[in-house]
């Protein structure tokens, strides 16, 4: 982590990822369309949006994995699709992610897939990797015997934690994370959404939260981007999302689930209801 301004929250002048103008398709299939997208140092961005309209396409592209036909993304100031290896390396060594399906290496414990970026990208004794990742279990909230414990024995929450501590192997400035709340039940993904909270209160962390629960949406993201008719419709805080004119976000920040969630602070949905009822 490279700094820890933990009271100051994010201005304009600190975005580290900036898509602009993104393109993608896969064959005839246009996904992406001039798509734009902000985000800021030490920020929780929630990324939603209707089911297979791209978010994961979006992320993958971001990290390098997808070709884009046109446009441009920097993460912290560097195009790495124009990059050096050197600065590739350096970037990579920067963000960590958490995918939504590919969580730990089975035939691995814990601590040795907490090891598995620190192999590929450091050059580490043994017994530092060791110490370096019993400090990134304590991080993520688990017990120090979760270490030699394999995937097949823990809980689902504590492989999210187990999956974010690997995230966190390389000590990033941000981390992505796909549907980390998926297949948890309410009180592990509210666990979870704090534990998220925690990092960036303490270190700084920016986090890009790909999801589809509306309670992390509204009780741990600093700001919101809905992907909508292949690119970024609104991004912002969460009033913004309330006062957005559109179909789809209407139905999703005033539809019947969010009301159960949205506390009267947020005026504008809590407002709808009372007009409703
Ligand atoms: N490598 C690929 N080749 C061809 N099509 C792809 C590829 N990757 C994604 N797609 C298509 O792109 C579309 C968007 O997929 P994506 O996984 O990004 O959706 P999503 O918004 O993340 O959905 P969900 O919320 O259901 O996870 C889908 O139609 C998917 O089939």
């Amino acid at each position: 982590m490279a700094e820890t301004e933990t009271s100051e929250r994010p201005t304009d002048d600190d975005v580290i990822i900036r898509v602009r103008g993104v393109d993608v398709s896969f064959g005839l299939k246009q996904i992406l369309k001039d798509c734009n997208l902000d985000v800021k140092r030490g920020e929780i961005l929630g990324f939603v949006g209707g089911s297979g309209m791209g978010k994961s396409v979006l992320l993958r592209t971001i990290l390098g994995l997808n070709q884009k036909q046109a446009g441009t993304i920097e993460v912290f100031g560097v195009d790495y699709e124009k990059a050096s290896d050197e600065e590739r390396l350096a970037v990579e060594q920067r963000w960590g992610v958490l995918f939504q399906h590919g969580a730990l290496f089975s035939s691995l414990s814990v601590m040795e897939n907490i090891q598995v970026p620190m192999r590929e990208y450091l050059d580490l004794s043994p017994k530092l990797m060791d110490e370096l990742a019993r400090l990134k279990i304590d991080l993520v909230g688990l017990q120090p015997d979760a270490a030699h414990k394999y995937p097949s024995e823990l809980s689902g929450g504590m492989i999210k934690r187990a999956a974010l501590a690997r995230a966190l192997a390389l000590d990033p400035d941000i981390v992505f994370l796909d549907e980390p709340t998926s297949g948890l039940d309410p009180i592990g993904a509210a666990e979870f959404d704090e534990l998220i909270m925690t990092l960036r209160d303490t270190l700084g962390l920016t986090v890009y939260m790909v999801t589809h629960d509306l309670d992390s949406l509204f009780q741990a993201c600093d700001r919101i981007a809905v992907l909508g008719q292949k690119r970024v419709l609104v991004e912002g805080p969460l009033q913004t999302m309330l006062e957005f004119d559109d179909p789809w976000v209407k139905s999703y920040f005033h539809g019947k689930r969010a009301r159960t969630v949205v506390t009267p602070e947020h005026g504008e949905a809590s407002m709808a209801e009372r007009q409703e009822n």
